[in-house]
């Protein structure tokens, strides 16, 4: 699937494409015949080779954000060898073009900046969006994930800054799913930042205003859709970090009538849920007697609370059954029906109980199964809560995901609760060494299903992404966390395995989509085949390309 180089671009213009660039691997041959001689140094070096250098210059940087803007600079010169580099070791490399460096990178985003990368669309493009769009360089655009910075991360509101997420995401689409990367496109919706300091700043990169009143930011996202359709037929809307409000009004205006989903509300909810699945499968209990409680009643507590009653209804409880198994609180106390400030989606959460802020309280009257904490508050599950659920609980199901400061660590999990937490949480911990016994703590990160869900999608091209598919998902996932995995308390496949983790769950996607009339090609004869023959391969082609 590597583009060979266009007849036409020759010489330093060659050197200049990322997407052809070759460096020091051009060979003799290729030299003389597009105009590169005495361009390059005389040595023709194998990929291999170049990812060795590229290795030492990241063993030699003081820090992972200097990684971070290293790696940023190669996509940049040499997207193959980027990714081959990603994908020689994902456990080592993917914690620095994400999730955590990735945080890093986004808060000092307009002081880092080097070049652009995706699209810029702001306000001030109103009425000719879809023109706009049209600079894009490539026409058969696949995906496009965007933000408008309003909640990145842990970090609130940074405006243009979170461009670092859609350009860091769509690098995991395919560093861990082999999604073509010229069918990506990262997008910032620049509408202005509530962030008074990064106004402030000289050196933002982004317009100096407050965001719009609500009404003309529908307005403004109603012509980016509109225009992506137009510009884009075959391409899928991912949202991602938008304002916690945002993001729950656009997945449900857009859901039914775009190829869309929200990676926050949906992709966050389909790895909890996968996690809980083996959680529960090494307890051997059934989701639908679980008592789940969330800390945090945000936009990912709510998207993972809906999923979670979707997969109860589907173990026979009604709707109403299965929301009742269901407590949230958040910073201004217990989600119950005396609330003022409850929004619609909260209030089928807030259960008839006195007003209290007291999470140990709540947990003494609930006794949860499940904690789920996506607080943003690092910390909140002492000693005290973790030492209360392992009191309550055999095996307590604790899941602090709020990034990049989670509830509680994973070594503090395993000490409070005496070795029995089925423990993930939002960030990788390191292993934990406990009297003999070695925890793997997993990560619940969404990079365990967006990139799969991708390439599922870029393969089967559906109408619609439905709550049934994020479902199928989740279960994907869990099925490839082995029984050996599990009696080592890990919830997840590991990180190095990624890739093959990821395609494998694109396959199955693919044919849940197939066996149940989503897809809008034909069914091919052998999915696993097909889906391998569209991936992307970091390799520079073989094949002589056409003489110039
Ligand atoms: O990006 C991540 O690591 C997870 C995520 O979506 C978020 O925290 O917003
Ligand atoms: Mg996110």
């Amino acid at each position: 699937m590597n583009k060979p180089a266009r007849p036409g671009l020759l010489g330093a213009a060659l050197l200049n494409d990322p997407a052809r660039n070759r460096d020091t691997a051009f060979t003799e041959a290729e030299r003389r015949a597009w105009g590169l001689e005495g361009l390059l140094p005389t040595q023709v070096e194998t990929l291999e080779r170049q990812v060795e250098r590229v290795g030492r210059h990241l063993d030699a940087k003081p820090d992972d954000l200097e990684r971070y803007i290293y790696l940023a600079a190669l996509g940049d010169r040499n997207e193959t060898l980027f990714y081959k580099v990603l994908m020689s070791d994902p456990a080592r490399y993917v914690p620095i073009v994400y999730a955590p460096t990735l945080g890093e990178a986004c808060k000092s985003f307009s002081h880092i900046y080097r070049r652009p990368r995706g699209m810029y669309v702001s306000l001030e493009m109103r009425g000719r969006i879809a023109r706009v769009l049209r600079n894009w360089p490539v026409a058969d655009v696949r995906v496009i994930c965007v933000t408008t910075g309003g909640r990145i991360l842990g970090l609130g509101d940074i405006g243009v800054n979170g461009m670092g997420i859609p350009i860091g995401k769509l690098q995991l689409y395919t560093a861990c799913a082999a999604v073509p990367p010229q069918a990506t496109l990262p997008v910032q919706l620049d509408i202005g930042t509530t962030n008074a300091a990064l106004r402030a700043d000289p050196l933002y990169l982004g317009l100096r205003r407050e965001p719009p009143p609500q009404a003309d930011l529908d307005d403004f996202v109603e012509e980016f859709v509109a225009a992506v359709q137009a510009v884009f037929p075959a391409c899928c809307i991912h949202f991602e970090d938008w304002k916690g409000t945002d993001a729950i009004r656009y997945l449900a205006r857009y859901r039914d009538r775009v190829l869309c989903y929200n990676d926050d509300i949906q992709g966050t909810a389909a790895v909890t849920l996968a996690g809980l699945i083996t959680a529960l499968r090494i307890r051997e209990a059934p989701l639908s007697e679980q008592r789940v409680l969330f800390l945090g009643a945000g936009s990912s507590a709510l998207g993972t609370s809906d999923l979670l009653v979707r997969a109860m209804q589907a173990e026979g409880l009604s709707e109403a059954e299965a929301r009742g198994r269901i407590t949230m609180m958040d910073a201004d106390g217990l989600v119950e029906p005396t609330r003022a400030d409850l929004s619609a989606e909260q209030r089928v959460y807030a259960h008839p109980a006195a007003p209290t802020r007291d999470l140990a309280a709540t947990i003494r009257r609930v006794r949860p199964s499940i904690l789920i904490g996506v607080s943003t508050a690092g910390g909140a599950f002492t000693r005290e809560i973790v030492a209360l659920m392992a009191e309550i609980n055999e095996r307590p199901v604790i899941f602090p995901l709020s990034i990049p400061h989670a509830e509680c660590t994973a070594e503090q999990a395993y000490a409070w609760s005496d070795g029995r937490a089925l423990y993930a949480a939002g960030v990788q911990f390191p292993e934990v060494a406990r009297g003999g016994a070695v925890f793997r703590p997993g990560q619940a990160n969404n990079f365990y299903i967006f990139p799969g869900l991708g390439l599922a999608v870029y393969a089967a091209r559906p109408r619609l992404i439905t709550d049934a598919l994020i479902i199928e998902a989740a279960h994907a996932l869990a099925d490839q966390v082995d029984a050996a995995a599990q009696a080592r308390g890990m919830l997840y496949p590991p990180q190095s395995q990624i890739l093959a983790v990821q395609i494998t769950s694109a396959c199955r996607l693919a044919e849940y989509m197939f066996d149940h009339g989503m897809a809008t090609v034909p069914r091919p004869e052998n999915i696993r085949a097909w889906i391998e023959g569209m991936t992307y391969e970091p390799a520079y082609d073989e094949d002589a390309p056409p003489e110039p």
